[in-house]
């Protein structure tokens, strides 16, 4: 909890969820995040990691190889991410929200010194009431955008910020149970603090755009838990998602803390 009394949430927003798992991105999916940040913006304040460079690129390019090498998922990233900081800035900005972006890598996480100028810097950004935009820097990472993904990274950045809450938006409902979705009647895990009985429910899929699959989203959860900050896995794909969640009129998988 920040001074003035409200709670900080880290939202992860996914590329599937960015695209409404298209080929495009979608400018009504960033709008209804602004809406719902300013309709919470009283009681909460908000930092942003989000994913989808390398899909917004896709719009532009015209590629000759399949796009799976790391040299051109990262050139992707390049050309993709002023695309995407702008649609972010026109959409915030038509609610008097104020965005700046921030890339970060995970080797920054393992330096004292980078630790302690991202935490100093977001906190700026916060108490200016700036919303923070962070992507990862995918022009320097390596093994990232190939095993890892923005889950992780939004968990870790959960942890340095210490914050309340961090809320992970994908395109299912949460965390099926592996029976449910074999029998194809998909049913929502909706809450638990056991890592082990979630780890044991992946499929080995990634949808469309998407990187890691839940088992990040899991690993990421693990993080934040031992961090004490509860995850929420949410459906990102319906409107207001936030806001349902939050008054528990969606379903979707609440990791809490031990
Ligand atoms: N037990 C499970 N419950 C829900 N989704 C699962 C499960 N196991 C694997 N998945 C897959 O994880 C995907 C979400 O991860 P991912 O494709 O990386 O999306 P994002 O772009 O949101 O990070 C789902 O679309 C689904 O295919
Ligand atoms: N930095 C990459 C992130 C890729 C990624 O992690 O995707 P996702 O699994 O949708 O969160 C991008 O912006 O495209």
């Amino acid at each position: 909890m920040d001074k003035l009394g409200k709670k900080r949430i880290l939202l992860k927003i996914g590329s599937n969820v960015l695209t409404k798992e298209t080929n495009h991105i979608s400018r009504g999916k960033i709008e209804d995040i602004a809406c719902q940040i300013a309709e919470l913006k009283d009681d909460y304040e908000f930092v942003i990691v989000t994913s989808g460079a390398i899909a917004v690129a896709k719009q532009f390019v015209q590629l000759e190889s399949n796009g799976k090498e790391i040299n051109v998922k990262q050139a992707l990233a390049s050309i993709g991410q002023p695309h995407l900081m702008r649609i972010y800035q026109e959409s915030f900005r038509e609610l008097g929200l104020l965005a700046s972006q921030c890339l970060l890598s995970y080797s920054d996480f393992k330096k004292e010194e980078s630790r302690t100028n991202i935490k100093n810097t977001i906190d700026v950004l916060v108490e200016n009431s700036y919303i923070p935009i962070i992507n990862e820097n995918d022009t320097v990472a390596t093994d990232e955008i190939k095993f890892g993904d923005n889950d992780k990274l939004s968990a870790l950045t959960a942890a340095l910020l210490n914050v309340d809450l961090l809320i992970i938006a994908t395109n299912t409902n949460g965390i099926y149970t592996k029976e449910s979705i074999d029998s194809d009647t998909v049913k929502t895990i909706r809450e638990t603090s056991d890592i082990q009985l979630l780890r044991d429910q992946i499929q080995q899929s990634v949808s469309l755009h998407g990187t890691g699959g839940m088992s990040t989203k899991i690993e990421a959860s693990e993080i934040a838990q031992n961090a004490k900050i509860e995850t929420w896995i949410v459906n990102g794909l319906n409107d207001n998602f936030i806001v349902n969640a939050m008054h528990n009129k969606s379903k979707f998988t609440k990791i809490t803390v031990k």
